[in-house]
C-alpha cells in the first residue's frame, strides 16, 4: 500500500528557501515494500549491498553537512544499530572524518555481517574512536551533533535493551539529532510509541532513504531525501517518485513539515 506525501503550502519564506523541484510531493513506501525493493535492486538490478550502503551513507554525510556544517562544531557522535541502518551510519562517519569533522561511534551491538567488520576497520584506520558503554553518557554531553543510525525500516516491536536506555538518553539530551531513514524507536507505519522510550523523540532532522516511510506523517522537522540510486523501472514498480536531485547533490531537502495523506 502506498501513501502520498504532500508538502504543506509554502510560505513566501519557505518558497525562497526551497527550490521548486524540492517542493515536489513524494510517495511513501511501506517497510515491507522497502525490503522488497532492496532485494530487487540486488537480485535483478545488479547492485551489491555494499554499493547501496555506500550511497546511503554518503547521503547521510551530506545531510549532516547541511544541518550542521563543520563550522558549527566538529564533534559528531554516530550511534549505530546492529543492522544496515547502523551500516549507513558507519559509512557516514567515514565521510564525516574526511570532511574535517571529529566523529566518534557508539556501536553497542555490532551485527554479524562481515561488511560491518570491514567498515569498522576502515574507521579504525582513520583513528575514529569507538566509545564504550560506560563512556556513552559523557560522549552525549560532549558532542555538538548526533546521528541516529540505530534502526531503520526493519525495526519492530517493543525496544529491547540496551536500546531502550540508549533512546531515553538521546531523547533527554538537547543535542540536535539527524535520524537515518526513521526516528529510531518509531514504528515504521504508526510512528512514535505511545509511552516509554521514544514517546517524545522528535529529531531535528530526518533523512529518508530512497523514499519516505509512512511514519514521516508524524514527523515535524527538517526532512531530506537521499539514496540517489533509484532507477525508473524500480520507481515505477513501487509507484515511487524519482526525486529531482539538483546537480551532483546526493541529498535534497524536501520540506520542513511533510504531511502524509492516505
Ligand atoms: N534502499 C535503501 O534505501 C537502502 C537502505 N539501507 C538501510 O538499511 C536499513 C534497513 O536495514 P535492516 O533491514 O538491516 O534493518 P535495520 O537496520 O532497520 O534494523 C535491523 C536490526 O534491528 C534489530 N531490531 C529490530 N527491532 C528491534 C527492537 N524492537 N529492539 C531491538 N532491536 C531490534 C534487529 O534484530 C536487527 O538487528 C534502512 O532503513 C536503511 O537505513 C542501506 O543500507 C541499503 C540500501
Ligand atoms: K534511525
Amino acid at each position: 500500500m502506498f501513501h502520498s506525501l504532500f508538502l504543506k503550502p509554502f510560505s513566501f519564506t519557505t518558497v525562497r528557501r526551497y527550490s521548486k523541484a524540492a517542493a515536489m510531493s513524494l510517495k511513501a513506501i511501506s517497510a515491507q515494500d522497502a525490503a522488497s525493493l532492496d532485494k530487487d535492486l540486488m537480485d535483478m538490478g545488479g547492485w551489491s549491498l555494499d554499493q547501496l550502503m555506500e550511497l546511503a551513507g554518503l547521503s547521510v554525510s551530506q545531510a549532516v553537512w547541511r544541518v550542521h556544517p563543520v563550522s558549527k562544531g566538529k564533534n559528531v557522535l554516530v550511534v549505530c544499530g546492529p543492522g544496515n541502518n547502523g551500516g549507513d551510519g558507519l559509512v557516514a562517519a567515514r565521510h564525516l572524518a574526511q570532511y574535517g569533522y571529529k566523529p566518534s561511534i557508539y556501536y553497542p551491538k555490532q551485527g554479524k555481517n562481515e561488511l560491518y567488520s570491514r567498515l569498522r576497520t576502515q574507521l579504525e584506520n582513520l583513528s575514529i574512536p569507538f566509545i564504550t558503554d560506560s563512556d556513552f553518557s559523557a560522549a552525549l554531553g560532549e558532542t555538538s551533533f548526533l546521528v541516529d543510525a540505530i534502526f531503520g525500516f526493519s525495526f519492530g516491536g517493543p525496544l529491547r535493551e540496551p536500546f531502550g536506555t540508549i533512546i531515553s538518553q538521546i531523547e533527554a539530551t538537547k543535542v540536535p539529532v539527524l535520524s537515518v531513514d526513521a526516528p529510531s524507536s518509531w514504528d515504521i507505519a504508526s510512528g512514535p510509541p505511545k509511552e516509554g522510550p521514544g514517546a517524545g523523540f522528535m529529531p531535528t532532522a530526518l533523512i529518508s532513504l530512497t523514499a519516505p516511510k509512512p511514519c514521516v506523517k508524524f514527523y515535524s522537522g527538517r526532512h531530506f531525501i537521499g539514496g540517489r540510486f533509484l532507477s525508473p523501472d524500480i520507481a515505477q514498480k513501487y509507484a515511487l517518485d524519482l526525486p529531482k536531485y539538483p546537480g551532483i547533490d546526493q541529498v535534497m531537502e524536501v520540506g520542513v513539515d511533510a504531511e502524509a495523506r492516505f
